[in-house]
This record gives structure tokens, sequence and C-alpha cells, in this order.
């Protein structure tokens, strides 16, 4: 291990910059006292962080992933602007005993999900430029950059009555894998305090276990590092009047379609079917099958089991997928699906009912 503090500032920076690579468009990339890149169209740009704690936890920390998630997060952005990505500037403050290693992985993992994205929509996105601090608490600042056509930008303001709402990616995996890491690290507790006094009927240690089985830890990778599908966006663009990505919850994002547009946005359960039957392993983890003792807590009727990844699907951030509004005449293109329709008003629905927002929010309202 080679902590961060025996290197210095320039042999840390020239570790990592030693993974990027420029693009054909870039003139002077990372090394100068600001990047310069030759463009074409409007400049879109967008900044997101990771901090430790709010966004992720060191127990769930895997550096590469933790790159991946920072690097998504911001390209989902400048996508769901209907723009091309060409750029990162990567502002990193870690704690000064980080190992180098762990640094690389993060900044492997930023490429990583760069690449991903400039091999879905045709572009090369290279890191540009960035900044380095200490700090005891991990920070990834990332801004991306990109460009969109004059008037093609693809804001959340153009929603129209009549218009069809469709929804490319998923809601509710981030979340539920949230509440599978959360109820893992109780667990992980439980099974510490269970050495000193063993319990030969404890179910712990196996249920440990069965959160490494692929239909939960599917759900747990949504949330460590949850990749776009950014190549949807481009099938959509030609035809959207808005688009947003899904990063605070469907009600609340779709509801600020519906603000900015000046539009009722009317969701249909039964177009959500099948991203909450893709959430009930996690329901199942978490409450059993409702013989056990352990499981009382439980909602109790299987009606009440779907509610309960309804309200994932409805109100959990972080999958990054994309919501866009269309004129209705077409089927929605390629791995997009119809979950509702833009009507007259304000507010948002559910089958008729109103829908209350109910999402991520930093300062806790
Ligand atoms: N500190 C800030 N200074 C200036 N503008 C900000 C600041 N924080 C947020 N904004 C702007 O407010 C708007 C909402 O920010 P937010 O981070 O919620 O973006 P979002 O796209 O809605 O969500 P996400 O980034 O999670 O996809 C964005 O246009 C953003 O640029
Ligand atoms: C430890 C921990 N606690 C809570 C959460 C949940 N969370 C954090 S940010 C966010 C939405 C997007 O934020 P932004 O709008 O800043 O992009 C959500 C749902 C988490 N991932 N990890
Ligand atoms: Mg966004």
């Amino acid at each position: 291990m080679t902590r961060l503090s025996e290197l210095g500032e320039s042999h840390v920076l020239s570790r990592i910059l030693g993974h990027n690579r420029d693009g054909a468009h870039v003139i002077v990339g990372p090394g100068d006292d600001a990047a310069v890149t030759a463009l074409s169209g409007n400049l879109v740009s967008t900044a997101d962080m990771l901090v430790e704690n709010e966004d992720f936890t060191r127990d769930w920390l895997d550096w590469h992933r933790l790159g991946i998630k920072a690097a998504a997060q911001n390209l989902a952005d400048v996508c769901a602007m209907g723009a091309v990505p060409h750029g990162l500037l990567v502002s990193l403050a870690v704690p000064d005993d980080t190992d180098i290693a762990d640094l690389e992985a993060l900044f492997t993992g930023i490429l990583a999900e760069a690449s991903r994205a400039g091999s879905e929509l045709g572009c090369e996105v290279p890191i540009v430029g960035g900044d380095l601090s200490s700090s005891g608490l991990i920070v990834v600042a990332i801004t991306a950059l990109g460009t969109v056509g004059p008037g093609a930008a693809l804001t959340r303001s153009g929603a129209r009555p009549g218009d069809a709402i469709h929804l490319a990616g998923t809601v509710g995996r981030a979340a539920a894998g949230l509440d599978l890491l959360f109820a893992r690290d109780e667990l992980r507790e439980r099974a510490l305090s269970e050495i000193t006094a063993p319990d030969p009927a404890s179910t712990v240690r196996s249920r440990l276990t069965d959160t490494g089985e692929p239909e939960l830890a599917r759900l747990i990778a949504a949330q460590l590092a949850a990749q776009p599908d950014y190549a949807a966006v481009p099938r959509m663009a030609g035809r959207a009047s808005a688009m947003i990505d899904v990063s605070d919850g469907l009600s609340t994002d779709l509801r600020r379609i519906a603000d900015a547009s000046g539009v009722h946005a009317a969701l249909e359960s039964a177009a959500l079917d099948e991203l909450v039957d893709d959430l009930m392993p996690a329901v199942r983890f978490l409450f059993g099958d409702g013989t056990d003792a352990e499981d009382r807590a439980a909602p109790g009727s299987a009606a009440a089991r779907r509610e309960f990844a309804l309200e994932w699907v409805l109100n959990g951030g972080e999958d990054h997928g994309f919501v866009a509004t269309a004129a209705p005449d077409l089927p929605p293109p390629v791995g997009w699906r119809r979950i509702g329709e833009v009507t007259a008003g304000s507010g948002l629905s559910l089958d008729g009912d109103d829908l209350p927002t109910s999402g991520f929010s930093h300062f806790g309202k």
C-alpha cells in the first residue's frame, strides 16, 4: 500500500492521469491552467457530486464503482438534455492516507463509464481537467461537458397535453438496493454480536449470504453504480417534447416536467407492474415469507407487499432512467416503455388519484 501522503500531489496526478486518453477534439488536456477543446454546437454543462455519508458510505465503498456512479450521474444529465458529452472535469477531495491504488481504481471507474457512454453515443469522453485536495471525507465532484445543436436541447418545459410519457431504463432498483445495503449492515452488526452470544437457531448468517444472490446483488449493484441506458436517448431525441433523468425519484422528477411545462402528468400503474415485479425479491428478503417470527413488522397482505415495492418505483432515485414526453402517434422506440400521458392541468396522478411527490432531497424536505 502506498498512501497519497507518501507520494505528493504531482506524483499522484501523474499516476491517475496516466490512465486518461485525450480525445481528438482536445487541444490542451490536463496539465495546463485550463483545458482547450474544439467544439461545434452549443455548450451543455452540468455538475454533480458524491459526498461520503450523504451519497454513499465507506462501509460499502468500492472505489471503482464509486467512479462509475460519479461519471454516470453526470453523463445522464448531459444526455437528458439531448446533448452529446465530450469531456469531464474531475475534482476530488480524499483523505491523505488513501492508497494510490484506490484512487487509480476510482479514476479507471470514471474512465470506464465515460468510455461506455462514448461507445453508446459515438463520441469520445476524456477527462480534460479537474482538481485535487485533501479532506477527512471523500468528495467526488464531476463537471460534465457536452454539445447540442442550436435549438435541439431537450428541456423540462416542452411537454404538451396529449403527449405520451415514456421511460427508458429502470426506476426503483437503486432505492431497493439502498434498503438492502442498510439491512446488510444491520445483519453484520447482529452477526458480530452473536460471536459472543451464539444462537444456534439464528438465521443471520444465512441471510447475509443471501444478499449475494443474483436477484438481490443486481439491485445492490444499481445502488452502488447504476449504468444508464445512454443509447436510448438519441432514439427518442428527435421526437421528445421534454426529457429528464430520474435521479431523485419518478414522482419528483416527473413533477419537475409537469411544473416546468404547466401540465398534468397522469401515470398508469399497469405500466409500472413489471418494474414492481422486478423488486419483489428485495421485499421478500427484507420481510421474509411472512411465516417467520422475525417478520412481524412486515406488510401483511400480498397487495401491501406490492405497494411497498411500488413506493420504490415511484419515489426511488439514482437508477438514472430517462423520462420523456412525446406525441402519442408512434409507439415508443426500442428501450422505452409508455407509462402514462400528459393532460391539461397541474401536478401528478396515478390511475386518476392525486400522487404526492416524495423523492429524495438533501435537506430532508
Ligand atoms: N450550487 C449551485 N449553483 C448553481 N446552480 C445550482 C447549484 N446547485 C444546483 N443548481 C442547479 O439547480 C438545478 C437542479 O439541481 P439538481 O442537482 O437537483 O439537478 P437535477 O438534474 O435536477 O438532479 P440530478 O443532478 O440529480 O440529475 C440544476 O439546473 C443545477 O444546475
Ligand atoms: C448513504 C446514502 N444515503 C442516502 C442515499 C440516497 N441518495 C443520496 S443522493 C440521492 C439522489 C440524487 O442526489 P443528487 O440530486 O445530489 O444527484 C439519493 C436517493 C445514498 N445513495 N446513500
Ligand atoms: Mg438530472
